[in-house]
């Protein structure tokens, strides 16, 4: 179901300004807003998505505001067949000064790809799940830090900067509770490696308030807050409370897919991130600045849902759309 062609920002005057409740609040000033839909929002469709859907969705992301735009990654195309158009993808799209376009690379030969087809950023992803790891990239945690380390080494020599995925944060597929302990212990190595900045990953959105507060408490006192960034899935519903938690907690950097796309297919269930939009929107209700342009990253989201035929999970899309 194609999405409202014409969206548009609330007319009551609201557009999620700031309130005055909020701005005597304890939040950071301003969050940085990584955009993960081209990479994380797409890599599980079921129908592959034309290289230049792709390329255009990422274009029209920068053009938004957005500092931050996860591209693609260097995965084997046998694992997920989505992202085999990697090459292609970081060739084809226009490099704005100023914007990062971090690819996922799981081990060296990703790495190796991924430089050679242009990027200046990686991440490496792991996980505080013993089996959600063999699941996702066929290792157990200790040989998934080996690889990374190789990929550590590489990048170093390189000067690219990694970012650091620790998945499973509030829950797993396929182990169920996951310690906050045994968060703190994965993100503290991958941080320790080299990483500058780590993200948390609730991968199948199971965590609520709470569960964030306690994991986030065990995760700081071994990674300065700082260096810590949230990946919330919205799969209960939960995305947008477990992000003003961890805001109050002083974390500033915010995954976040359009149009709420997304999920891990190795993680069965799991729905999209959080939508960026609804992010933007309360992030302006509260007074921090995001510098992205809502209006702008609506429209993205009526493109991408249109391509894709789908109906927006954008709850702030979705209101617009009916004003
Ligand atoms: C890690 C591997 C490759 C191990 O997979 P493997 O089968 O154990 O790898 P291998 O080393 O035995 O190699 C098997 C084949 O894959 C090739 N290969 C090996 N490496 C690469 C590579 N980098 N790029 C392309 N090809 C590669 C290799 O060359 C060989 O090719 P063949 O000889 O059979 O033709 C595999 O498990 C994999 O690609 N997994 C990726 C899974 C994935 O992308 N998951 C989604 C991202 S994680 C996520 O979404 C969570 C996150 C980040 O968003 C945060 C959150 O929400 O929590």
């Amino acid at each position: 179901m194609p999405q409202c062609a014409t969206a548009a920002l609330p007319r009551d005057g609201s557009r999620g300004q700031v309130s005055a409740a909020a701005a005597a609040g304890a939040f950071p000033r301003r969050v940085k807003v990584v955009e993960v839909g081209p990479r994380d929002g797409l890599q599980n469709e079921k129908n592959i998505v034309p290289t230049p859907v792709k390329i255009n969705l990422i274009n029209m992301l920068a053009e938004t505001g957005l500092q931050v735009i996860e591209a693609t990654s260097f995965v084997s195309p046998k694992w997920v067949p989505q992202m085999a158009d990697h090459t292609e993808v970081m060739q084809g799209i226009n490099k704005l000064p100023g914007i990062s376009y971090p690819v996922l690379t799981p081990n060296l030969k990703g790495f190796q790809a991924a430089v050679a087809a242009g990027a200046k950023e990686v991440s490496i992803f792991g996980a505080a799940s013993e089996l959600f790891t063999k699941k996702n990239i066929n290792c157990s945690i200790e040989e998934s830090l080996e690889r990374f380390d190789e990929v550590m080494t590489a990048a170093k020599a390189a000067s690219i900067p990694v970012r650091g995925y620790v998945s499973c944060v509030l829950g797993c597929p396929y182990e169920g509770k996951i310690s906050a302990a045994k968060v703190a212990e994965v993100s503290k190595k991958m941080y320790s490696m080299g990483c500058y900045e780590i993200s948390l990953g609730d991968t199948i959105g199971i965590g609520t308030p709470g569960s964030m507060k306690e994991m986030l408490t065990a995760v700081m006192k071994e990674v300065p807050v700082g260096a810590l960034a949230v990946h919330c899935h919205d799969t209960y519903g939960q995305a947008l409370a477990n992000i003003l938690v961890a805001l109050q907690m002083g974390v500033s950097v915010v995954d976040a897919s359009v149009a709420g796309l997304g999920g891990c297919p190795y993680a069965q269930g799991a729905s999209g991130n959080v939508a960026t939009e609804d992010l933007v929107y309360m992030l302006n209700g509260l007074g921090i600045h995001t510098g992205v342009d809502l209006q702008k990253l609506m429209d993205t989201g009526t493109y991408i849902c249109n391509a894709l035929n789908r109906r927006t999970n954008s709850k702030v899309s979705q209101a617009s759309c009916r004003l």
